[in-house]
């Protein structure tokens, strides 16, 4: 039974396929409700309101996958998440139309104070003078983020009249030009614009993008609108302008701490404000709770994931082109990192043939993630691979080569270890299967499955014999065997498999005729 935890609201429509599947049992409680038994959730599926710590991860020891029904990830820790070898994907469409719906009726309603004349109508005042308005026709209107929200609020504001200003510096010329605007800097954009409202997300470079300097920079009498995140505009520096008449007024749907306590931007009147409703439409919580319910099954199903924040994203039909190489590269890491059992500085990957048109960095990381599982104990997946490898000090790249070794497709692993390196060589035959071919400078030609025992040998009559002698003698089977040399009398190895483990002693007893030099049990 797979157990996935719902721990804040969401739409029960766009939840259903996971309700529905009868091998998925799902709890809509809260962290707190479910504490005792976080650790059998397989997956979580969050809103803004849980906090994904470092300390949840560590409870939640059999956690696989986040899915946030929304866009920001801001509530998650993404850094610990990849660390434990956690997926996390977000719904980031699904909110679009209502959060720039939203922005749109906060400007409309801060331009024509409808919040505050709403309010005295219904205490029964009747004062017009008071609530005079500016349009919003011809007035400028500075978008800063342009991404997907930031996009269709310029398309309405088009529609409205308005000039548009944007800055994005990772707005491409394309896409300016489709949606025709130009990308100016955020000086131009804070002198020019009228009204200035903001769509990033909330990192290390927005935070406080409009602060107490960058507010003095703009008109006097400018609007400003947060509809993203709390914190993009600084609180205290805005608190500052509106003290001194320099900002008319503001709109905002989110703050620094949620809900807001004690907040002084409350008490101001030309400040309205709403909780954190942007994505609150019936249209967009089905949408979102659609969205990751439907790739949480995917990836509990196996199948590709298309919007996770800590793994490349694959399509469905990349993910099947990949998928044999995927499983090819995890054991190919694992094999190396069993006939290597000493410190290891570099693993460098190397891709011929037709694999090396595919997403590669999805192999390597399985590669990685094989090596590195097969030697530490924690969980190694995909997603936290690369970052183990890093904290272990082990280097590790990849490489497309226009080498041909006769091999449709051909990965190559070499490993760089204390006085040691290993190379082994894979290749997927279609509708045959995975083949080991090479090991250092020897052909070989296996396939990697099971229990298998690497001996490197001197070539010469009656080791294979005698190997084959102290196996009988041990009643063990050889499912299959594959012998390689370099020259004849040299050096040469073997591969064997069996259907069970092997016993200590048996290697030992192999390990001690004078012609075999190494013995290495490999269990796939
Ligand atoms: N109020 C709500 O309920 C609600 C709902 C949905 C989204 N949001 C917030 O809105 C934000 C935007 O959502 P989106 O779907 O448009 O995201 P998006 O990823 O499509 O767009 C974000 C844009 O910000 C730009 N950007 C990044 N760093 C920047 C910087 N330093 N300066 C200027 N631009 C920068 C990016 O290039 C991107 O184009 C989200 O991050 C989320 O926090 C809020
Ligand atoms: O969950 C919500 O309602 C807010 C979502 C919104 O802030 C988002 O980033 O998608």
């Amino acid at each position: 039974m797979i157990h996935v935890l719902v721990s804040d609201s969401m739409s029960s429509e766009g939840l259903q396929p996971l309700l529905d599947a009868s091998h998925i049992n799902v709890v809509q409680k809260t962290v707190e409700e479910v504490e005792d038994e976080l650790h059998l959730f397989d997956a979580l599926l969050v809103r803004s309101a849980t906090k994904v710590t470092e300390d949840l991860f560590k409870k939640m020891t059999n956690l696989k996958i986040v899915g946030r029904a929304g866009v920001g990830v801001d509530n998650i820790d993404i850094e610990a998440a990849t660390k434990h070898g956690v997926v996390v994907i977000n719904a980031p469409n699904g909110n679009t139309i209502s959060t720039a719906e939203h922005t749109f009726a906060m400007m409309a309603s801060l331009l024509r104070h409808i919040p505050q004349a709403n309010v005295t109508v219904k205490s029964n005042e009747w004062n017009r003078t008071a609530f005079v308005g500016t349009e919003l026709y011809g007035k400028s209107l500075g978008i800063i983020g342009f991404g997907r929200i930031g996009g269709e609020i310029a398309k309405r504001a088009r529609v409205f009249g308005m000039n548009i200003l944007v800055f994005d510096p990772f707005l491409t010329k394309d896409r300016a030009e489709k949606i025709g605007v130009s990308n100016c800097t955020l000086d131009e954009l804070l002198t020019n614009a009228d009204i200035i409202t903001v769509h990033t997300p909330l990192i290390k470079e927005t935070r406080g993008i409009l602060n107490k300097e960058t507010i003095a920079k703009t008109k006097k009498g400018v609007y400003l609108l947060n509809c993203a995140r709390g914190g993009i505009i600084d609180e205290t520096g805005l608190i500052h302008h509106l003290e001194n008449g320099h900002v008319a007024g503001a709109a905002l749907d989110v703050f620094e701490v949620e809900p807001p306590v004690n907040n002084k931007l409350l008490k101001f009147d030309n400040v309205i404000v709403t909780p954190h409703l942007g994505a609150s439409t019936k249209e967009a919580q089905l949408n979102v709770a659609a969205q990751v319910t439907q790739e949480v099954l995917n990836f509990l199903d196996g199948k590709p994931v298309t919007s996770s924040i800590n793994l490349p994203t694959l399509t469905k039909e990349l993910f099947d082109k990949i998928q044999p190489f995927y499983h090819l590269a995890k054991k190919m890491g694992n094999i190396v990192s069993q006939c290597m059992k000493v410190p290891v500085q570099e693993v460098a990957i190397q891709y011929e043939g037709s694999v090396a048109e595919l997403e590669t960095s999805f192999i390597t990381k399985a590669l990685l993630s094989g090596f590195l599982g097969a030697r530490v104990d924690i969980t190694v997946n995909e997603v936290n691979a690369g970052m183990i490898a890093k904290e272990r000090g082990i280097t590790f790249s990849e490489k497309i080569t226009t080498n041909n070794s006769g091999y449709e497709n051909l990965l190559e692993v070499r490993v760089i270890g204390d006085n040691q390196n290993f190379v082994l060589r894979g290749t997927h035959v279609p509708h045959y299967g995975e083949r080991i071919v090479g090991i250092n400078d020897f052909n070989i030609d296996f396939y990697p499955t099971g229990y298998l025992l690497y001996i490197q040998h001197q070539d010469k009559p009656g080791v294979i014999g005698r190997v084959g002698k102290v196996l009988g003698d041990h009643e063990v089977n050889i499912a299959t065997m594959q012998v390689g040399r370099k020259e004849k009398g040299g050096e040469a190895i073997m591969m064997l498999a069996f259907d069970r483990p092997l016993d200590d002693t048996l290697t030992s007893q192999l390990s001690s005729y004078d012609d075999i030099v190494s013995v290495k049990t490999i269990d796939l």
